[in-house]
């Protein structure tokens, strides 16, 4: 047997004689409190008062005496779901000297919702809200768009019909002058809907122009701005595939990541419309005399909202203004006198408004469906109404703290039981430590206790070379780079893997990793691998990967940890469900208050979210466990506590994982503690259970044991946190991770976010945030 094995499930009577334990390691003061814990021993305080405290305050932070009364202890939902048989983890496992015993199923929390009913079965599927339009009435050429371009859309993009805000935006904006916000859903193809418009309008200057035509060097008629690079190389690569139409037109990029000279090269060879993140070209206006911007006569803000949360409100503010200052009457027939500027964002919040009114005067509101302004303007005040595709399908797993990642490992192994069923797979958690602590678990094998990278002479050598290939690398070009080469176990970036946690040998599924803390050519080629896997693959993330990518094929989203915003939210589903395809999204929820959550869940949806589904720990890990072929003799949840601990010894057995682990939790609880102020009732920090919440990342360690070097330590983090989201200055401490998605209203927010982006080294820093 292990050295720290165990024995389970194994029924005791009351006048069992408990072994006495030996408690080794730690202070002395350590050894005795445990040992007195086993033994029941009240506090080392006499009076009983101390006790009592500690005992109500796992977390041994500051408590006011207005904190709810604990959750009562249950048992399993075995009981819950009305099963008469008592089920074995509820009974005392009997331990053996120096054993340690899961309590995997023990203590967990009740949830509040488990008597909701269940939404109707065989409801029928709600029609896609963001496909593309298939009545035939609506063409490309009906909108006004030229025969040429609708053809080349036909031919070569194979796009045949519009959506309904290509609709809408592509009839107003080759008609009107005025400035517009475009709204609509994730995934309808908002990108094209601004675009189409702008390129025809280029595209009609050339025939204005008659012999003399228009090439690059006639002038910069448009820029695009976006928040990350990322985003601007996908906006980039659509613009090029649309121009091949217009082969005179050209467009080019500034959005960091490369040397300065080279994007004032292109600058100067002369760009028709111009691709950036706003540092990037606040910092070529300031400095780079060839840009010349007199010409330019449409500006677009593409992802409103999230320009705004990472504080670029200031440079928007500058390039607007020189933009204004630095505009001259054209002396190309045809190019208007006033520049039209285009905001276009999925959600509408005050943040978007505010950049609206730096930014658009007498601007339309663009909206996919006409009718939804009327709906919306009844329900004035819940803007959070009507955002989520119709078609996606959404459910909420109850997951008690305890239970998360085993809980997470076996709806991962049900979605990937069966080839096909399910393509990719996007998991968010709250920040970069985290996805690395995840990765590893999830790419290694069960029952696999050695370091990956067992170091042995061969190893070493080919790590000494990677690490200088490594050097080499950052400075090749990115698109190049195959982060498969750096497949983790040897790899230094290890940023794919094989998912061994949930691949079956009839389907082998690859996780990839994601977070803003990577080096920007690994993130780039991590998820250009992601986007081209023609197999099954999950991959871990923050919310880097939250907004505006379009990754073809994913079929489920999973918020493992719920997002900072419901914005977020939202834009982390759309994802999935994009241009009328189906999609699934779940997110997982503790008991207690964040069952709250749930309500806003349902406000996404038409029909105030019948099809939302729920399901609790225990189904997922029947699900998950119950129907692996290993060990067949083992119920559920002896496979499930069987892979926790094989998942706990591992960690202890290697120091480096074991801090992994130590830090995903610490950066997790500072991240819990930074949800928006209008949501922080139901993500509330004075709830987490952080003893529970640590066998989550597979920790034994006492919450106040858990000290990671090079971080705050934990008690003192948990006590910050906790005072941080008494007061309500919480919200901004994202940075640490990596990741700073919140869609915070607060004004300190904001400024938080831009002070944090000034920290990051010049334009590099977009895509750090995130
Ligand atoms: N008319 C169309 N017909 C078919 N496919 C289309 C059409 N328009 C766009 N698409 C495709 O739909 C996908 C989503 O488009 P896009 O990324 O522009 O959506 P979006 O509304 O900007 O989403 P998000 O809000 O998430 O940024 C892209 O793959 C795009 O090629």
């Amino acid at each position: 047997m292990a050295d720290d094995g165990m024995l389970l499930n194994f029924a005791i009577g009351d006048n069992v004689i408990k072994p006495e334990a030996k408690f080794k390691g730690g202070t002395w003061r350590a050894r005795l409190s445990a040992k007195k814990r086993s033994q029941h021993i009240p506090g080392e305080n006499s009076d009983g008062s101390k006790r009592n405290a500690d005992s109500k305050n796992p977390n041994k932070i500051q408590i006011p005496t207005n904190r709810p009364a604990k959750r009562q202890r249950t048992g399993d939902s075995d009981a819950r779901d009305g099963n008469r048989h008592r089920s074995q983890s509820q009974q005392q496992p009997r331990r053996h000297p120096g054993q340690f015993a899961s309590s995997l199923f023990t203590s967990n929390p009740e949830s509040k919702t488990a008597d909701e009913p269940k939404p109707e079965e065989n409801a029928e599927d709600a029609k896609p809200t963001n496909a593309a339009l298939v009545d035939g009435i609506d063409t490309f050429t009906s909108l006004g768009l030229s025969p040429n371009l609708a053809a080349h859309l036909l031919t070569k993009l194979e796009l045949k019909a519009p959506t309904a805000i290509q609709k809408a935006s592509i009839e107003q904006l080759l008609k009107e002058e005025s400035d517009a916000f475009i709204q609509a859903e994730t995934g309808s193809g908002k990108t094209l809907a601004y675009l189409l418009p702008l390129v025809q309008r280029i595209m009609d200057l050339s025939k204005a122009t008659k012999e003399a035509g228009l090439h690059r060097d006639s002038g910069l008629f448009a820029i695009v701005l976006a928040p990350t690079r990322e985003l601007c190389k996908q906006i980039s690569v659509v613009l090029e595939n649309l121009l091949r139409c217009a082969n005179w037109l050209v467009a080019g990029t500034v959005i960091g990541g490369e040397k300065k000279k080279s994007e004032k090269a292109r600058l100067r060879k002369g760009l028709n419309i111009l691709v950036a993140t706003p540092g990037r070209l606040a910092d070529h206006l300031d400095n780079t005399e060839v840009l010349n911007v007199s010409n330019v006569r449409w500006l677009v803000l593409d992802e409103g909202d999230r320009l705004m949360d990472m504080g670029f409100e200031e440079e928007l503010q500058g390039i607007v203004k020189k933009l204004d200052a630095r505009q001259r009457p054209s002396r190309i027939p045809g190019v208007p006198t006033r520049r039209t500027t285009v905001l276009c964002s999925a959600t509408l919040k005050m943040n978007v408004q505010r950049l609206g009114e730096i930014s658009l005067s007498d601007a339309m509101h663009i909206k996919a469906n006409p009718a939804d302004e009327d709906e919306e303007s009844r329900n004035a005040k819940d803007e959070e109404s009507f955002r989520v595709p119709a078609q996606l399908k959404q459910s909420y797993a109850i997951v008690p703290a305890k239970l998360r990642l085993v809980s997470l490992t076996a709806y991962l192994k049900r979605t990937f039981i069966r080839k096909g069923s399910v393509m990719k797979t996007i998991v968010f958690v709250s920040c970069a430590d985290s996805v690395d602590f995840h990765f590893e678990v999830f790419s290694r094998k069960y029952g696999d206790r050695r370091k990956k990278s067992n170091d042995n002479d061969d190893e070493k050598e080919k790590k000494v070379e990677e690490k200088k290939d490594e050097k080499k690398d950052e400075k090749k070009d990115e698109e190049k780079i195959d982060p498969r080469k750096n497949l983790s176990p040897y790899g230094l970036h290890g940023t794919i893997a094989a998912a061994e946690a949930f691949s079956t040998p009839a389907n082998p599924v690859t996780i990839h990793r994601l977070h803003g803390s990577l080096p920007q050519h690994v993130r780039t080629a991590t998820l250009n691998s992601f986007s081209r896997s023609q197999e099954a693959s999950v991959m871990v993330c923050t919310d880097v990967a939250a907004r505006g990518l379009d990754l073809p094929n994913v079929d489920l989203v999973i918020e493992y940890d719920p997002a900072f915003s419901s914005d977020d939210h939202t834009h982390r589903i759309g994802r999935t469900a994009r241009l009328g395809r189906d999609g699934r999204a779940c997110i997982f929820l503790q008991p207690g208050c964040e069952e709250g959550y749930v309500e806003i869940l349902k406000r996404g949806y038409r029909d105030g979210g019948k099809a939302l589904t729920r399901t609790d720990a225990n189904e997922i890990l029947k699900r998950g466990f119950g129907v692996t072929p290993d060990s067949l003799s083992k119920n559920w949840e002896e496979k499930t506590t069987d892979w926790q601990m094989d998942v706990e010894r591992w960690a202890l057995d290697n120091p480096e994982y074991l801090e992994m682990g130590r830090r995903a939790y610490q950066s997790h609880v500072r991240a819990y503690a930074t949800h928006i102020a209008a949501e922080r009732k139901m993500f509330d920090i004075k709830e987490l259970h952080l003893g529970h919440l640590a066998k989550s990342f597979a920790l034994r360690d006492r919450p106040g044991k858990i000290n990671v070097p090079g971080l705050r330590q934990g008690k003192e983090d948990a006590k910050k946190d906790f005072k941080a989201a008494r007061t309500g200055v919480a919200g901004n401490k994202r940075k640490a991770d990596g990741d700073a998605s919140a869609s915070n209203t607060d004004d300190a927010a904001r400024k938080m976010r831009a002070k944090m982006r000034e920290q990051m080294a010049g334009g590099a820093s977009e895509f750090n945030l995130a």
